[in-house]
């Protein structure tokens, strides 16, 4: 038996060994043969992840290493597994062949290195991404208010210091620059070469802005960890610990060239020391998942929160801007209801301009001017789209040249895209001509430079249909090269001269079933058939005896395979070389490449929203400087589109802050109305019509006039966030905490329901203050739908308040939902109706009305809508009111009595036979003398 020895000390794991030393914070697969193998506590962590099992590199040694593996080709899978799981991968490749490692000089062990680095923002391959959306690596660099206002447990203050209405509208005008950031933040994709940065002043910012960009991975300090997790949830993406570029082997010239990045930009304002950091931060860690290679990078740009309107998480998830609140899902969402892209170019930048809705006037303006250009252009504009499905993502095949990790496959799509090009530019020719101006609007220009050498290149280059992988060749027209086609020639020579020899051999030796056959080890051979040796020349060589067969070389053979195999392998070689120069060619254009996909992405985008616009009847919207909005026979575009053509009810809206808009105009809705009526769809319907006109869409309704609007805020629905550890009530108070601390008189806010979640006078309580604020103190565009019909005092106290219902029509104690806005408090609210419409059992709901016909007879003797909400209230009169109605009357009868009125009174008399009346009668004695 072999004496033990210790099996981590051999070079093959003392090269692994090394390698881990330099990624200690990422699973190293190492690649030995047809394996990537991974080793020690690597193998035990990722063995139940990925479900393979976890053996011993060496099991007769003193100390095992603990070993897993998987085959090269299904690395995908796995991958995809691991980094979904949060793992970070470094992928070590066998840098040369077993026999290139003997024939060299130095250790006879095959070299490796790690080739990149898999982490979840830094993914490259089409299968871990999303073509629809980015998928960004956000590095984060807090400022001194973000270290001030995060405590150890990520806790922050609830009211911001700074964020309240009056500080904010004494600091306007001025410079913001001076207040400190709370920190500077980098996104960088680096599939698509989409590098942002951006200052956020308030920690709210941050969280709106992390919230948009969706990043899957945070690089950040690790102080700054828990207060992520708190705010982003189950949404928190992986964190990477980040401590600035402390690491970096050369932080001053990162810096230089993200500073020169910018620049390129042209965005003028100057880059910020943290900006820089935060950008070189990103950089450094994307360039050190992709060793040796260069990323392409083809601007940095700045975004600008305050150019923006800003739609927070809330607001994202609560209009269902992306994802629908019950499913997560797509399908339902306002982006689904407008996104008709053609390309992943298209759906990312529509995306984009979802996320983050202009303020610039001219500049939607642009993308107005770009709509309505393709409007009632159905036959150019179908032909548009259809061209468009032919373009692949230029911008991450361009991303993945630079990379050096493009396949042929990949080459013929962008060839593919490119061809359609030149008849996308034809169209849009077209269309200019056919303008009365003659002119196309800049915004749909495809520019002047449409890559047509590339294309040319690429079609001379590549064969029609290139394979998945270049390492077997066949990618390369013959055509383009000389070298190649001679080696090709002598190649496919070679084969004709092989079917040579075995014809003529056949007819020399007279053995018909002689035949030329090839294997790797004895290359090309004659084989005879056991029963033919006898013909067999003497000078044939035998090398290799069948049961049914013998096999033999000759001299002839020999010479000619040596050829073939020779011409083969130089045609390989050639091809590679080929291909890489045609790879290196597409990697310089790279900028180009991004420059027209950013422009076919406009074109698609715009494309798709004029043939929303044109089919589902949108019109364009006048974006003012004033903050009113005006919406005539408006439309909710989720919902309009859900119920089927004809059946959604439009409904107008006016709404103005101060002494804006018309004389009829508010600043303040309160919406009453039964449940079901529509109250929650005309408020959505608001917003949703105001951030398609500040995307640049047309939005539906028959007109509509938006004053800009620096933020929409919803306090709408009531989910508990057990994610993050807060009651419904709690979620409610904090929502409605940040619009009172961060509205301005620009902002739009919906109020669904506030203070339901707790008891009802001090819901009341707060839902009056509340409105008064945002009606004197913010003085912004708000609804507010409540079933606190209360509130509808407040129309006769403050000038600015309207109060509006959602009409129902009853009949026979049925009642119709119309969904019609009109002017004026509901009369009832129907929620037994309702009931009724739900379901609920017959008797149950009869229960319900007397309960209710007492209550409003209690109402009538003492009405609380005439409670005086102002006079400070007596001691004793701070307790909850009894909420139950039948208190009173019921202490004057026994149960067993007040239960046997409560029967007859439920009991239908004309739907009772005799017989089912007398069975009552002896039921209602035997309970009355049951209770005495
Ligand atoms: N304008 C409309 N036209 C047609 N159908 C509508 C309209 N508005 C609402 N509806 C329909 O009525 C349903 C209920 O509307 P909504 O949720 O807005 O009622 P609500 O008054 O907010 O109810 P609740 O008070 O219970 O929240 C919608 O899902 C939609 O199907």
């Amino acid at each position: 038996m072999p004496a033990p020895h210790n099996s981590a000390d051999s070079p093959v794991m003392r090269q692994f060994l090394a390698i881990k030393g330099r990624y200690p914070d990422a699973i190293v697969m190492f690649r030995m043969g047809d394996f990537y193998e991974m080793f020690f506590e690597d193998a035990v962590t990722v063995g139940p992840v990925l479900d393979i099992a976890v053996t011993s590199r060496d099991k007769n040694a003193e100390d095992p290493v603990p070993m897993a593996g998987v085959p090269y080709h299904a690395i995908g899978g796995y991958l995809r597994t691991l980094v979904e799981r949060g793992f970070k991968v470094a992928i070590a490749e066998q840098m040369e062949t077993p026999e290139e490692a003997r024939k060299r000089k130095g250790p006879k062990i095959v070299r490796r290195e790690v080739v990149r680095v898999v982490t979840p923002g830094a993914l490259l391959d089409e299968e871990h991404l999303s073509g629809g959306e980015p998928n960004y690596l956000v590095a984060l660099v807090p400022g001194p208010r973000a270290a001030a206002l995060i405590d150890d447990d990520g806790r922050e203050p609830q009211a911001p210091t700074d964020g309240n209405a009056k500080s904010k509208s004494k600091a306007k005008g001025k410079a913001k620059a001076a207040a400190p950031l709370a920190a500077a933040l980098a996104a960088l994709d680096i599939s698509s070469s989409e590098f942002v940065v951006m200052g956020c002043r308030r920690l709210e910012d941050l969280r709106a802005e992390l919230a948009r960009l969706s990043p899957r991975e945070i690089l950040a300090p690790a102080s700054t960890h828990a207060w992520l997790r708190a705010s982003l949830g189950p949404e928190c993406p992986a964190l990477t610990t980040g401590d600035s570029l402390d690491g970096a082997a050369d932080p001053a010239s990162l810096i230089g060239r993200v500073r020169h990045l910018y620049e390129e930009g042209g965005t003028g304002l100057a880059l910020g020391a943290d900006e820089a950091e935060a950008a070189a931060t990103a950089l450094a860690y994307a360039e050190a998942t992709q060793p040796g290679q260069t990323l392409l990078l083809h601007r940095l740009r700045r975004h600008e929160p305050s150019r923006h309107l800003i739609l927070d998480e809330t607001s994202l998830r609560n209009l269902e801007i992306f994802r629908t609140l019950r499913d997560g899902q797509a399908r339902g969402s306002l982006s689904w209801a407008v996104d008709r892209t053609q390309t992943s170019m298209g759906a990312r930048l529509l995306r984009a301009w979802m996320g983050a809705p202009l303020l610039d006037i001219a500049a939607i303006g642009a993308r107005q001017d770009g709509i309505a250009a393709l409007l009632g252009e159905s036959r150019l504009r179908a032909e548009l789209q259809s061209r468009l499905k032919d373009v692949r993502d230029v911008v991450r095949l361009a991303a993945r040249a630079r990379l050096g990790t493009i396949s042929p496959r990949q080459l013929g799509a962008l060839r593919a895209s490119l061809q359609a090009v030149p008849s996308l530019a034809q169209l849009l020719a077209e269309l200019g001509t056919r303008r009365t101006d003659k002119c196309l609007p800049a915004i749909l220009d495809l520019g002047t430079d449409l890559l047509a050498d590339l294309c040319k290149r690429l079609e001379a280059t590549l064969v029609d249909d290139p394979p998945a992988v270049a390492r077997d060749g066949g990618m390369i027209r013959s055509s383009v090269d000389a070298v190649l086609a001679e080696q090709r020639e002598l190649a496919a020579g070679g084969r004709t001269k092989l079917a040579a020899i075995e014809s003529r051999e056949r007819e020399a030796t007279g053995i018909t079933s002689l035949k030329v056959k090839h294997n790797n080890v004895f290359g090309y051979f004659l084989e005879v058939p056991k029963a033919h040796i006898k013909k067999v020349p003497t000078n044939w060589v035998r090398k290799q005896t069948l049961v049914n067969a013998e096999r033999y070389v000759t001299e002839e053979l020999a010479g000619l395979e040596a050829k073939v195999l020779d011409a083969q392998t130089l045609a390989l070689a050639r091809e590679h070389e080929l291909f890489e120069a045609l790879r290196r060619e597409v990697s310089d254009a790279g900028e180009r490449l991004v420059t027209l996909g950013d422009a076919l992405a406009t074109l698609d985008v715009l494309a798709g929203l004029a043939e929303v616009a044109e089919v589902h009847d949108f019109v364009r919207p006048q974006l003012l400087d004033a903050p009113e909005l005006e919406i005539r026979e408006g439309r909710h575009p989720v919902v309009e589109r859900m119920l089927g053509a004809g059946r959604f009810v439009p409904n107008d809206t006016e709404l103005a802050a101060g002494t804006h808009g018309s004389a009829d105009a508010a600043r303040l809705w309160v919406i009453t109305g039964p449940n079901m009526g529509g109250k929650s769809t005309v408020m959505r319907q608001v917003a949703l019509i105001a951030i398609l006109a500040h995307v640049g869409s047309f939005v539906p309704a028959a007109s509509a006039r938006i004053g800009l609007i620096d933020r929409v805020f919803t306090r709408v629905g009531a989910a508990d966030d057990l994610g993050r550890g807060d009651s419904t009530f709690m979620v409610e108070m904090r929502e409605t905490a940040q619009i009172v601390a961060q509205a301005s008189p620009r902002s739009l806010v919906l109020l669904d329901e506030i203070g339901r979640g707790t008891a009802t006078f001090d819901g009341l309580a707060l839902a009056w203050a509340i409105t008064e604020h945002l009606h004197d103190q913010v003085g912004c565009r708000t609804m507010f739908a409540t079933h606190y019909h209360e509130l509808c005092g407040l129309e006769a106290r403050l000038a600015g308040v309207r109060n509006v219902h959602v009409a129902v029509h009853e009949h026979r104690g049925k009642i119709v939902f119309l969904h019609r806005v009109e002017p004026g408090p509901a009369g009832r609210s129907y929620g037994i109706q309702v009931g009724r419409l739900a379901g609920l059992p017959a008797r149950l709901l009869r229960r319900a009305q007397r309960i209710l016909d007492r209550l409003e007879a209690q109402e009538r003797a003492a009405p609380s809508s005439q409670l005086d909400l102002f006079a400070p209230r007596a001691p004793d009169d701070q307790g909850q009111a009894t909420l139950d109605p039948l208190a009173n009357s019921a202490a004057a009868l026994s149960p067993a009595a007040a239960d046997v009125l409560a029967e007859i009174e439920d009991c239908d008399p004309d739907q009772l036979t005799p017989r089912d009346a007398q069975a009552l009668i002896y039921r209602l004695c035997d309970r009355l003398r049951a209770g005495e």
